[in-house]
């Protein structure tokens, strides 16, 4: 049986903002013009982030889901990438929504997440500013990249994936350390009572 992925990614937003030429980008460092809209595909992939590597599963959501699918998705994941078109307005303002039915479905809050305004290399039809999308992600808490799945030079979309990676597993160690927290307050409490009851 193949070995579970240390980290299962998931990547929404809107139809056509790129996450199909985002996650091919990311897998094969190419960029293929056309994919085939309605289909989700997942993908295995291993890198060394950090020196370390990381096993993972990409999920590529189809922009038209519905709420059930997407919420399905959203179980599945531990961390994901919300991308946008910086060339579609409309497609920014579906960010906070997504964002919200996440934070809904993931309980607790402050899901691994970072954001993604695609498209950078159309500059002359720009309809979101860098400035609005840094802001949008520190209101969310997480890591912001304006890249171009087309001409990727500087690896942003590595980049933005290895981040995400790090993010889960910065969360699953703060999540452990709780509970190792908890679980020796427990023992100290058992202790106590034991002794509590011995003395009386
Ligand atoms: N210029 C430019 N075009 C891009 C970029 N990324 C994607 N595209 C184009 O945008 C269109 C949609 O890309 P997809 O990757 O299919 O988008 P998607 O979000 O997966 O779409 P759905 O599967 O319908 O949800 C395609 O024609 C791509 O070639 C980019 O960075 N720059």
């Amino acid at each position: 049986m193949a070995k579970s992925p240390d980290v299962k990614l998931a990547v929404f937003g809107r139809a056509g903002v790129g996450k199909s030429a985002l996650v091919v980008r990311f897998l094969t460092k190419r960029f293929i013009w056309e994919y085939d809209p309605t289909l989700e595909s997942t993908y295995r992939h291993q890198a060394n982030i950090d020196d370390e590597v990381v096993s993972m599963e990409i999920l590529d959501t189809a922009g038209q889901e519905d709420t059930l699918q997407k919420e399905g998705h959203m179980r599945w994941g531990d961390g994901f990438v919300i991308v946008y078109d910086i060339t579609d307005r409309g497609s920014f303002e579906e960010v906070a929504p997504l964002r919200g039915l996440l934070e809904e479905v993931k309980k607790p809050k402050n899901v691994p997440l970072v954001l993604v305004g695609n498209k950078a290399d159309l500059e002359h039809a720009r309809q979101v500013g860098t400035e609005e999308g840094e802001r949008l992600a520190a209101e969310m808490a997480c890591a912001f990249y304006e890249c171009s799945a087309c001409a990727d030079e500087g690896g942003c979309v590595a980049e933005a994936f290895h981040e995400l990676c790090r993010e889960v597993r910065r969360r699953r160690a703060v999540q452990g350390k709780a509970r190792r927290r908890s679980s020796t307050t427990h023992v100290k409490q058992a202790i106590n009572k034991m002794l509590t009851k011995i003395s009386s």
